[in-house]
């Protein structure tokens, strides 16, 4: 009998950092570390993130008495990199390069690759990123945005809203890749999108759609552009706002939905306002990913943590029940799925991609020194 596969999994999110351990498809054991906003705030950046992040998860592995020798490959939640296809990546020198100095956006996420990498290359043993935030398999004419300057591209919960629409689908002897489904993750982050014939032909991204406990989603722009260029804010705290200290943090000073709905149960009216906002707001991007299907839906799925909140699925399930069934299928398996991606690529069932990083963008002031400089 062949030994199994020790598989470290990390999940860097946004208001937490969770890890579980797998011998082949089966969980050791799993860790959650929370980060509430106030532990998050002295940090600029995602990047500043990275020891006090990786600390806790040394710390958990310690605290079970976890033997790293034993580990086969450690496996992260792929980052803000440029779209990517589905399935698995290692880890390598292109992509850690990418993610600490130039990296798409600020997102946990971020930090996946990273740490996996920084555990496996001491121990001489592979780090593989599997179902990135940024798989894009959104179509030509999702990607207008209105200025040609900016082209939507896809960023949501890959690993989970798959995972959870297959679940769902296969409980009634339905398959991925016949139906059409809206799914919505309703975790630090909310995003959504809509899978027809097995991909994920749009996205409603963590920018352009409902807010949520730390981010902003889509803003007026204008009073953006205003707002950016009022002298009280310059690239990093601009950013924050969106993401970091927007949404529920932004209204209320907490990135905790279970402290908000505490909140709102002790009377307090203003929470409960912000809280009917966020699934009004959830509610109308389902809507609109509904119209890319022509309102041909087979099903509507909620997940992520704040899917177990009975209020919140009823606020959002009451306005879009009428567009297909609303299955709630609460929490997230992005742990089981990075481990099951990365058991057949340590099996030789699927070979992993590899990233190569695309070339720096020139600063226009560059390229026309250059252009300059040629004619002279
Ligand atoms: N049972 C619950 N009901 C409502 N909200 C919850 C519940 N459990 C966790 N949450 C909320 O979910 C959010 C975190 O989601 P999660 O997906 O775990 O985080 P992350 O995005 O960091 O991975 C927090 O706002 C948390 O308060
Ligand atoms: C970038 C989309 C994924 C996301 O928002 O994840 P978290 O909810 O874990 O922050």
């Amino acid at each position: 009998m062949t030994e199994p596969k020790i598989i470290l999994t990390v999940n860097p999110g946004s208001t937490s950092t969770k890890i579980a351990v797998f011998a082949d498809e089966t969980r050791l054991f799993e860790r959650k570390v929370d980060h509430s906003a106030a532990d998050l705030a002295p940090f600029d950046t995602i990047g500043d993130q990275f020891q006090m992040r990786k600390a806790a998860i040394v710390a958990a592995l310690k605290a079970e008495g976890f033997d790293l020798g034993t580990l086969a490959a450690v496996a992260g939640r792929g980052g803000k990199l440029p779209p990517l296809a589905r399935g698995a990546y290692l880890v390598n020198d292109d992509m850690v390069a990418f993610l600490r100095h130039r990296p798409i956006d600020q997102h946990a996420s971020n930090l996946g690759a990273l740490i996996a990498h920084d555990i496996a290359e001491p121990l001489g043993i592979p780090s593989f990123i599997y179902d990135a935030v940024v798989v894009d398999e959104m179509e030509d004419i999702a990607r207008f945005s209105g200025v040609p300057e900016l082209t939507r591209r896809a960023s949501c919960h890959v690993l989970n809203m798959r995972a959870m629409a297959i679940k769902v689908l296969r409980r009634d002897g339905l398959r991925l890749e016949d139906a059409n489904v809206v799914v919505c993750h309703m975790g630090g982050g909310v995003t959504a999108t809509v899978i027809s014939g097995g991909r994920m032909i749009d996205v409603l991204t963590d920018e352009e759609g409902p807010f949520s406990p730390e981010r902003a989603g889509r803003v007026p722009c204008r009073q953006l552009v205003d707002l950016c260029f009022s002298g009280d804010y310059d690239r990093k705290s601009a950013t924050k706002l969106m993401r970091g200290v927007g949404g529920l943090v932004a209204y209320l000073g907490t990135n905790s939905a279970l402290e908000v709905e505490a909140r709102i149960d002790a009377g307090d009216a203003e929470a409960e306002l912000v809280y009917r906002a966020m699934a009004y707001q959830i509610a109308k991007g389902i809507g609109e990913l509904s119209t890319v299907v022509m309102g041909k839906v087979d099903r509507i799925v909620l997940t992520g943590a704040i899917a177990h909140s009975k209020r919140m699925a009823d606020m959002v399930s009451a306005r879009v029940a009428f567009i297909a069934p609303v299955e709630i299928v609460p929490g997230e398996n992005e742990l089981e799925a990075l481990a099951a991606g990365t058991l057949r690529v340590l099996r030789g069932e699927e070979t992993p991609n590899v990233f190569v990083a695309p070339p720096r963008a020139r600063p226009a002031a560059e390229i026309r020194r250059v252009e300059e400089a040629s004619r002279a």
